[in-house]
């Protein structure tokens, strides 16, 4: 034990996501995560994404914030504009400009910090995003440095870009990233990651587990076996959470999940999108038809793309019109939440029955953690494959409409059918005992004795070798 102790203590961990929401919760999550088990975790971002992260975690008490320690990497300022949702790609390029100033300006402040960690510590490793890759230049150019990727999105779409034939022979579509963002994002990444290596580093941690994509992480092994890398699934990184959450907690529960508590078991659809969409006001009134329309309960989180920075929102939402009628002819049926909802709870609820997503990884890890089936509207990026893989491949959702109709707006009844299917029909049953089931599966992974838990040990015995 002191020997292990001694081990972990002189290695030290900086955690270097990209920053935005979907990244900076994933390597938060991991960083907890291997806090919780002793290592010695630093996380490196600029200072309002730092704040964002901390103050949107979910699943974690606040207290265990403190077991990781937090560096600001100050970057220049950039342009934090509000997203355009009438623009002709639903890709969130309101963004641009973070990533413009965090690619050129977070290198050197990261660099310093790595120098001093590795002149007090055996060996320094960084996990980064994909889009970073300079961390890993960083990792690479210490005497005592090593570098892994978190790859934050479906491992399956590693295996597209190693062999888009194994999914093809699956029956599956696999159409890739690069189309469904816009060619300025693809020209600027390619740029900034100028190696399509799979891992520049020692390997790949991905946030995914065997009981969803099993064999693509085998073919992932497979690929980086050769040059002596790794991966480890160590997913879901979201905390796993109970179905009924107590109700005394330190932390302010937020009041929709009073609202879950008086709504019968699995009776309720949860609609949200992300943090990088904002759907057309035309969209939204369809939408808002076909909720009201089915007569199903409903939580529905009505926002928009996240800002750059997100301490720069107004705060205000562009709907109030829509939203005073909705409300009151929806009243005793649903909710809406312009704020940050609490979507873990939320997913784990008894009275959840279904999440209608666009198919962020995220959102699509946290449902099916939670054994939530998925109504399918993929709006960019990795979001078409995750709705492939998610109804087509694990057969646990339904889609809304494919990503080719991006610009049309979906009519109220088309979307009303597909949430009459998923609540009442026997696909809808079918499709729910399937997620269910996955969801056990998933739950197990990251139990004593599971793969998911398995690779972090093999991961956490492999940097403090
Ligand atoms: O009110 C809200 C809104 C969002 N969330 C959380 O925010 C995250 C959203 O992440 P995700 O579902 O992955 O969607 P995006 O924000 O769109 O994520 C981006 O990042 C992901 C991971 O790289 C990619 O898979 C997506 O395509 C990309 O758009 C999830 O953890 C949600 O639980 C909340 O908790 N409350």
């Amino acid at each position: 034990m002191g020997s292990e102790h001694h081990a972990m203590g002189s290695v030290a961990v900086v955690a270097v996501p990209f920053p935005a929401q979907g990244h900076l919760n994933q390597l938060l999550h991991l960083s907890l995560q291997l806090a919780s088990r002793g290592v010695d975790v630093h996380y490196a971002a600029p200072a309002p994404h730092i704040r964002q992260a901390r103050a949107r975690v979910h699943g974690w008490d606040q207290e265990a914030l403190r077991s990781i320690q937090f560096h600001d990497l100050d970057i220049s300022s950039y342009d934090s504009p509000p997203p355009d949702p009438t623009a002709e790609s639903p890709f969130p390029s309101h963004i641009m400009p973070l990533t413009e100033a965090y690619i050129t300006g977070a290198r050197a402040p990261l660099a310093a910090l790595l120098d001093e960690l590795s002149g007090s510590r055996r060996r320094v490793v960084v996990v980064h995003d994909r889009i970073n890759s300079f961390a890993h230049e960083e990792a690479a150019r210490l005497p005592n440095g090593e570098a892994f990727r978190l790859h934050c999105l479906a491992v399956s779409l590693l295996v597209g870009q190693i062999d888009a034939k194994l999914l093809r022979e699956k029956g599956l579509v696999f159409t890739g990233v690069e189309r469904h963002a816009t060619k300025e994002f693809m020209e600027w990444a390619r740029r900034a990651r100028p190696s399509r290596q799979i891992s520049p580093g020692a390997g790949v941690l991905a946030n995914t587990c065997r009981a969803l994509e099993g064999e693509f992480v085998d073919v992932v092994a497979g690929n980086l076996a050769p040059d002596g890398k790794k991966i480890f699934a160590i997913g879901p990184l979201n905390p796993v959470l109970p179905a009924s959450a107590p109700k005394h907690c330190k932390q302010q529960r937020h009041e929709c999940l009073d609202w879950l508590d008086n709504q019968p078991p699995a009776s309720v659809l949860y609609v949200s999108f992300g943090t990088t969409s904002s759907l057309r006001e035309e969209q939204i009134q369809e939408l808002a038809a076909a909720l009201r329309g089915s007569k199903q309960r409903f939580i529905w989180v009505l926002r928009d793309a996240d800002r750059g920075d997100i301490f720069a929102e107004a705060g205000e939402s562009r709907h109030g019109k829509l939203l005073a009628e909705f409300t009151k002819d929806t009243e005793g049926t649903g909710l809406v939440i312009t704020g940050w909802a609490p979507q873990l709870e939320i997913l784990a609820h008894g009275a959840t029955a279904a999440f209608m997503s666009h198919c962020g990884w995220n959102s699509t890890v946290e449902s099916l953690s939670h054994g939530k089936p998925i109504l399918a509207w993929p709006m960019h990026c990795d979001q078409p494959w995750d709705a492939e893989l998610v109804c087509n491949y694990l057969k646990a959702g339904i889609l809304v409409r494919p990503w080719e109709k991006h610009n049309e707006v979906i009519a109220a009844s088309a979307i009303q059918e597909v949430i009459e299917e998923a609540m009442l029909s026997d696909r809808g049953i079918a499709v729910r005992q399937r997620a269910k089931a996955l969801g056990d599966a998933v739950r197990a992974s990251v139990a004593d004795d599971g793969s998911s838990r398995k690779d972090l040990d093999d991961f956490i015995a492999y940097i403090t070798r």
